[in-house]
């Protein structure tokens, strides 16, 4: 029989204004343990613990083992019986990159279990793929704070073919810029904060983000406050989701009252993200918990690290 225990960061994304190509890896994780069985009567066993275990999937459908399947599909094999435990640490549909460690965690499990004949670039393009933006699964796997892109890698010449393949680059990101996170209570989903997003913009729009991300590059590299006070900001996705976020206008002017440098909604929220110098953290977590408070909306909030490993074997017994 053989196990392998792994775990996997949260990640919040966008950052403002990196929609869809710009997250890092925070200091939250999911636990997964894949025993492959030698039993054929049991194709699929998944055990969940955690606070919201009821809401996760324990069938085929579940999303860690569909990324497991995916990955033996992609080696040309077929699927081991294989027992899963999930320990959920990472709370589901917040805006957290839940989804993300499901998929990253699928296919590094298959990848370990099967002596890892694929390497881990080749385990980044199969996760882009299955999430379909790179933003979450690339600081999920790779840790740290990560910039995406998709360059087109020409075949030789005379082909003249080509494919779509993802550039990575590694964002530094200084030692004084705290990512602080306010996790309400209730859900919002993906698939549904997209739906709200406009299909075109204008060249205003684009150019302001554009801007915004070169601010937010040499801000967090820096650490400067000045500059990250102006990168926050955008025009792609938060100023069309803010209004599924209950409390929303509050809790951003609490937290840069009690002096963060800016607040953006992490991933497709509904958890907002503040980030702030380590001396303001305790002051800018508490201003944001009391006003959801006020609202009568349970949150959790607290200051993170950025998580600089990625997804890593444990071989943690559960
Ligand atoms: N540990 C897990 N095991 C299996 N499926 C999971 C797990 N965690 C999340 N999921 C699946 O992912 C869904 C949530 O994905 P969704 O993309 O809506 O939110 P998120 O990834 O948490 O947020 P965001 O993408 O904005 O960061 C859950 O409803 C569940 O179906
Ligand atoms: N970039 C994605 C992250 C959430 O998966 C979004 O904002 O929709």
């Amino acid at each position: 029989m053989s196990t392998v225990s792994i775990a996997v960061p949260a990640t919040t994304a966008n950052l403002g204004p990196g929609f869809d190509c710009i997250g890092a890896a925070l200091s939250l994780y999911n636990e997964f343990q894949f025993t492959q069985l030698t039993s054929t009567e049991t194709a699929l066993k998944i055990n969940v613990t955690g606070a919201e275990a009821k809401r996760v999937q324990t069938d085929e459908s579940n999303l860690l083992y569909q990324a497991f399947l995916q990955f033996y599909q992609h080696i040309e094999k077929t699927p081991p019986p294989v027992e899963i435990d999930i320990k959920l640490g990472v709370p589901l549909a917040r805006g957290l990159g839940s989804s993300a460690t499901a998929i990253v965690g699928g296919l590094v499990g298959a990848n370990l279990l099967t002596g890892e004949p694929l390497r881990q670039v080749e385990l980044m393009q199969l996760a882009i793929q299955m999430e379909g933006h790179p933003d979450n699964v690339v600081p999920a796997l790779l840790g740290g704070c990560r910039l995406a892109a998709t360059g087109l890698n020409f075949e030789p010449q005379r082909h003249r073919e080509h494919r779509e393949e993802w550039e990575i680059c590694n964002i530094p990101w200084h030692w004084n810029v705290v990512p602080v996170v306010a996790i309400p209570d209730f859900e919002l989903s993906t698939l549904e904060a997209r739906k709200v997003l406009p299909s075109e913009y204008s060249r205003g729009d684009a150019i302001f983000n554009t801007a915004h991300l070169g601010f937010l590059l040499r801000g967090l590299e820096t650490g400067r406050g000045d500059w990250l006070r102006v990168a926050m900001q955008d025009k792609i996705h938060q100023p069309y989701r803010k209004s599924l976020i209950p409390g929303y206008d509050a809790v951003y002017s609490a937290a840069l009252s009690a002096g963060a440098y800016g607040v953006v909604i992490s991933g497709a929220g509904p958890t907002l993200l503040a980030l702030v110098d380590s001396e303001k953290a305790e002051r800018v977590c508490q201003a944001m918990q009391s006003v959801w408070q006020q609202e009568e909306i349970k949150s959790e909030v607290k200051a993170l690290k950025v998580d600089f490993q990625g997804a890593r074997r444990t071989d943690v017994e559960f």
